[in-house]
């Protein structure tokens, strides 16, 4: 496949002019990738063979030769290249299927002669041939040293190549946080940076204003407290070339620096628990209630809004059809329920040619529990305006394309995710708790109507064929990743089928 786009060497702040390629980089590390991209958790093209890669850019961050005199590394030599890399891979895995250009991913490489055990985790490979060959290649966030060099980059607010840093200058960012990276499953990779900070590193990259950080700077202007300001982002500004998009370069965000919310317990985590200790969760539901209502109204305010009127709507049913026949062939065990399921969408294009319309603006789109984060106690009693409650990760559904995921959509999209989460956290549970899962469903939504003055059931039609969207889209997520859990949303699909009531009762 083809080689280099653009290959820079760099370190300090100011436009740096982009160094010529290096011949040979991709095709000595391709051997390396074939075998490790695959198996991360973020690699989209799971059960597809990837028939090759291509170089859409590629960053020297500290020379791959290292630094002999770098004493917080042992004084070993340790090189960080920062790839762009598409991988070209067949539609559909059926054997002679025609190959694309796929995903582009981001990559920081750390590159040493010999790694050190306690870096032994982080292996990718020994490179054999090439401008690397001899050198050890390994996932560069798991090494501090490596790490540093992003939020020094972005401290500085350094352009190196075609990579950019900027940063909100209003907001102090000390040198030299410790970092460490989190382990827990992600779509994506992130470091805490001395309990202070948490970048997260975008790992499928495309072209065009990432809602992570388009929503958060948003809310942050809006002085919206419930989600945690951007301090630095990077981006790439990628030409026609190499971001294979339009004549002009386009901005591709790779990271965005936020706060990080020391102590914080995620929503799931913590209605899991709450619920095993048979403690009352409907404050907390309320509240986040309430929460999501004061972003939703932020959002509304900040952006424009539309109004959806029946082409619209079928447009948007013909979509959860669509998304229901594509599940049903998936997982056959869906396919009993699939008529049943259906009346949820048709009530909605009912309602639509009607004459009944619907407002849209921009939301979360993926809110469940695990996007929540619940500030320790201690710090809401010294919090002068927002604390309990914040909400993150705003990317959207990350296997949507970017401009669907920009969409304005019904704020009952995201509500139904929240009130899906509920019923997850109670199926987890043997026997279910249904109960517990119902008090906190309408708790949740009372709280929402606290603060936008609307409840959220009293659209039962448009809640429950979102929700249906939702469980559809969850029967399909379980059965690929967790098919341990498939009985979870197959439960709430039984119950959708059948039942025409609102969704909360
Ligand atoms: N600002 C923050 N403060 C504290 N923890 C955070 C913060 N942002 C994210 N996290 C933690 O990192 C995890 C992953 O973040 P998330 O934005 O959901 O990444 P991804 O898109 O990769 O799933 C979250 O579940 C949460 O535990
Ligand atoms: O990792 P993402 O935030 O992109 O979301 C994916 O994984 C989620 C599971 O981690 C999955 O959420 C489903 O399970 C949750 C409990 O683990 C539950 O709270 C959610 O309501 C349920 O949808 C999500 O669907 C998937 O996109």
């Amino acid at each position: 496949m083809s080689e280099a786009a653009t290959h820079s060497t760099a370190t300090s702040p100011g436009p740096q002019p982009a160094a010529p390629p290096t011949p040979g980089l991709l095709t000595s590390l391709e051997p390396l990738l074939r075998e490790w991209l695959p198996r991360q958790r973020w690699f989209a093209g799971k059960g597809r063979p990837v028939a090759g890669f291509s170089l859409v850019a590629a960053t020297e961050l500290l020379p791959v030769g290292g630094r002999p005199d770098d004493s917080r590394s042992g004084g070993a030599k340790a090189g960080l290249l920062h790839l762009l890399v598409r991988a070209h891979q067949p539609l559909v895995p059926s054997q002679g299927a025609p190959v694309q250009p796929g995903d582009c991913y981001q990559l920081l490489l750390g590159v040493r002669e010999t790694l050190p055990p306690h870096l032994a985790p982080a292996l990718i490979g020994h490179v054999t041939d090439g401008p690397l060959a001899g050198r050890t290649v390994y996932e560069a966030l798991h090494d501090p040293r490596l790490a540093d060099v992003l939020l020094e980059a972005l401290r500085t607010q350094a352009r190196i190549g075609d990579l950019r840093c900027a940063r909100d200058t209003r907001l102090a960012l000390p040198e030299g946080l410790v970092p460490r990276l989190v382990t827990s499953e992600q779509s994506n990779s992130s470091v805490v940076y001395g309990d202070t900070f948490i970048l997260k590193l975008f790992r499928r990259v495309v072209p065009g204003a990432n809602p992570d950080l388009e929503l958060p700077l948003t809310l942050s202007r809006a002085q919206c407290p419930r989600v945690p300001a951007p301090a630095a982002w990077m981006t790439a500004d990628l030409g026609p070339a190499t971001g294979g998009g339009g004549a002009d370069p386009e901005t591709h965000v790779l990271g965005v620096l936020q706060p990080y919310l020391k102590g914080a317990a995620d929503g799931w985590e913590l209605a899991l628990s709450m619920l095993a200790k048979g403690e009352d969760f409907t404050g907390e539901a309320r509240a986040l209630g309430r929460a999501t209502a004061e972003v939703h109204a932020a959002l509304a305010e900040a952006l424009p809004t539309v109004t959806l009127g029946r082409p619209q709507v079928e447009s948007l049913v013909d979509g959860m059809t669509e998304r229901l026949e594509a599940a049903a062939q998936a997982v056959p065990a869906l396919r009993p329920y699939a008529s049943g399921l259906r009346t949820a969408f048709d009530a909605l294009a009912d309602l639509a040619a009607e004459g009944h319309t619907w407002t849209a603006q921009r939301i979360h789109g993926d809110l469940h529990l695990g996007q929540c984060l619940r500030s320790p106690i201690e710090v809401d009693a010294r919090h002068s305006g927002g604390g309990e409650w914040s909400l993150i990760d705003f990317e959207g559904e990350p296997s949507k394309p970017l401009a669907e995921r920009r969409m304005p959509q019904p704020v009952a999209r995201d509500v139904a995710g929240m009130l899906r989460s509920f019923d997850y956290a109670a199926h987890s549970l043997r026997p279910p708790a249904a109960d517990w899962a119902s008090v906190c469903r309408a708790a949740y939504c009372s709280g929402y109507a606290d603060v936008s003055g609307a409840d959220p059931r009293t659209d039962p039609v448009l809640l429950r064929a979102y929700e249906t969207d939702k469980a559809v889209y969850e029967v399909v997520y379980e059965a690929r990743h967790r098919p341990d859990w498939l009985s979870v949303p197959m439960a709430a699909i039984h119950r959708l089928a059948t039942d025409t009531g609102p969704a909360t009762t």
